[in-house]
């Protein structure tokens, strides 16, 4: 079978985008799809998404970690919008299915705004948080986190007793100024650091305004190794909503692989 496909990448966060509206790519296996991801055997990819035809939205964003497990991915929707719109859809506003729900986003000037989730549970781990944000996140604040060794702290975290059978994703955060943050993540389903991951920053734009308790309008600029992203949402003391992941989705390349 040969594989059209184009690259994408948010903030450094990759992913191999296919038009799948016609149902051509439903039979791809988990090992193709990571084939086709394999840095050294295939295309190269944090993630692969497939464009489904949805009955009611305007597509699916059907999300695959390297690994061929699945979750919803910040980066990978944007990125989702940014491809559909060279596939011909009309996305200057558009709505589409991901794996937590429905999700709104708009494109303007090569910038997504995606709307993500509602968040109503906040937990606390010995001063560390874990939230939900379309895929699971634990967050630690810390400092100087240039010379952080996310990959082992990550490993230690995501293997421990506690998350190993579902896994989760492990960001490390330090406030730069207020309401300026800079993140790192080590991603289950890659089991690596990402360049970016935009479920990440959200829930540590979250958990920093819940530490804070920043209530009202937060506008949260977020470094991540990659580049840049920001998060706007409304947080009451309990709840965030209205939450917006905002950044690019650019398209890198394009061509075949026969696997
Ligand atoms: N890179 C993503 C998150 C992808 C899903 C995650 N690895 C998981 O399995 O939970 C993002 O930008 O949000």
């Amino acid at each position: 079978m040969t594989i059209s496909f184009s690259k994408y990448q948010g903030a450094g966060n990759d992913f191999i985008l296919l038009d799948n509206r016609d149902g051509r790519y439903d039979t791809l296996s988990i090992e193709t799809i990571q084939r086709l991801c394999d840095r050294k055997f295939g295309i190269g990819a944090d993630g692969l998404i497939k464009i489904n035809s949805h009955p009611t939205l305007d597509f699916e964003a059907d999300y695959y970690n390297a690994d061929g497990s699945k979750s919803f991915c910040g980066n990978g929707g944007r990125c989702a919008v940014s491809f559909s719109h060279k596939l011909g859809l009309d996305v200057a506003t558009t709505r589409f299915m991901g794996f937590d729900g429905e999700h709104l986003a708009h494109l303007a000037d090569g910038i997504i705004r995606l709307k993500m989730a509602d968040v109503y549970t906040i937990q606390s781990v010995d001063g560390n948080y874990e939230l939900y944000t379309g895929s699971p996140h634990y967050v630690h604040f810390s400092t100087d986190i240039q010379e952080f060794d996310i990959y082992s702290f990550g490993r230690m975290i995501r293997y421990n007793d506690q998350y190993a059978a579902e896994g989760i994703n492990v960001n490390v955060v330090e406030e730069l100024e207020n309401d300026y943050l800079f993140v790192r993540t080590y991603e289950r389903g890659v089991e690596d650091e990402t360049l970016a991951c935009g479920t990440g920053v959200t829930a540590c734009a979250i958990a920093y305004a819940h530490h804070h308790a920043k209530t009202g309008e937060n506008q949260i600029r977020v470094r991540v190794m990659g580049g840049e992203l920001s998060v706007h949402f409304h947080y009451d003391g309990t709840a965030c909503t209205d939450v917006w992941l905002i950044g690019p989705g650019t398209f890198v390349f394009e061509g075949t692989m026969d696997v």
